[in-house]
């Protein structure tokens, strides 16, 4: 398994600083009448991509958004380093997500990348040389004066994935963000996403596409009803399975 200690991602911020791990204890989260998270366990500790894994309606997206601070539970805790997020005083400025479908401002990609580090306060020459590194390192920098909008999927998508490298969070999210992309396009993203990683950036995915999930990952959460069924080296959840579950979906057989 691929390890990559937390590194300090900002000047004066040190190991100390990291938020993880983060844990969920006991997390419910209760939604029209039913409980599609139903008393998760789990803990994401810094280093290994994680791909959360399971079939349609499992609670991955919901894990993901619990675990950014988008859904609060309705009942369990999640502790960032023993903390909860709120108490500890730590927004979301070191965690960031990527969705599915880009939410993108229709401005141009270089002001969607400045909009995004003034709000985290991030100004001056700071701020434009990490808007030339994340525009260079998701070969975006010939789009940059282009109308976001404008861009196909896949340019959206690497906007998105240049805004979260350029805010350098510790933690980056990902909702099934190759989900609408062509193979060339994946693999853009799945390039930047191991570069994120390289620098030291915890990476927490979901993903359909087993193909990816093998490429990624270094551990597999596989969920099933809005609980952990397998925490796992990637290698062993794609060669042995443990549960019943698990092995009808990589055969994929219906999990109910
Ligand atoms: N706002 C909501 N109201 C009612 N049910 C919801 C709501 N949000 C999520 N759910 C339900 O919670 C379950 C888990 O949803 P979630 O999006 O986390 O699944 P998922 O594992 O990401 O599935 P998929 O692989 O299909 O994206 C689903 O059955 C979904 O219908």
């Amino acid at each position: 398994m691929r390890q990559v200690a937390s590194v300090p991602r900002t000047a004066g911020e040190t190991y100390r600083d990291s938020i993880l791990p983060c844990r969920f204890e006991g997390v419910v989260y209760e939604v029209g009448g039913k409980r599609p998270i139903d008393g998760l366990d789990l803990t994401l500790e810094a280093g290994p991509v994680t791909l959360l894994i399971g079939p349609n309606g499992a609670g991955k997206s919901l894990t993901l958004r619990l675990a950014h601070g988008l859904i609060a539970p309705t009942a369990g805790q999640i502790l960032w380093q023993n903390r909860k997020l709120e108490r500890a005083g730590r927004g979301p400025r070191r965690q960031s997500m990527v969705f599915q479908k880009p939410v993108l401002l229709r401005r141009s990609v270089a002001a969607n990348l400045d909009y995004a580090l003034s709000v985290h306060r991030v100004q001056g020459e700071e701020r434009r040389q990490r808007r030339e590194e994340a525009l260079a390192r998701t070969g975006l920098t010939a789009y940059a004066r282009q109308q976001a909008r404008t861009l196909s999927g896949g340019e959206q998508q690497r906007l998105a994935m240049a805004r979260a490298w350029a805010l350098k969070p510790q933690v980056l999210f990902l909702d099934e963000p190759t989900a609408s992309l062509d193979p060339a396009a994946t693999a853009a993203i799945e390039e930047i996403v191991r570069a994120m990683h390289a620098e030291g950036c915890k990476i927490v995915m979901t993903s359909h596409d087993l193909g990816q999930a093998r490429r990624l990952a270094d551990e597999v959460i596989f969920l099933n009803r809005g609980r952990v069924v397998e925490h796992t080296p990637a290698s062993d959840f794609f060669e042995q399975p443990n549960s019943r579950a698990a092995r009808d979906f990589l055969a994929g057989k219906l999990v109910w």
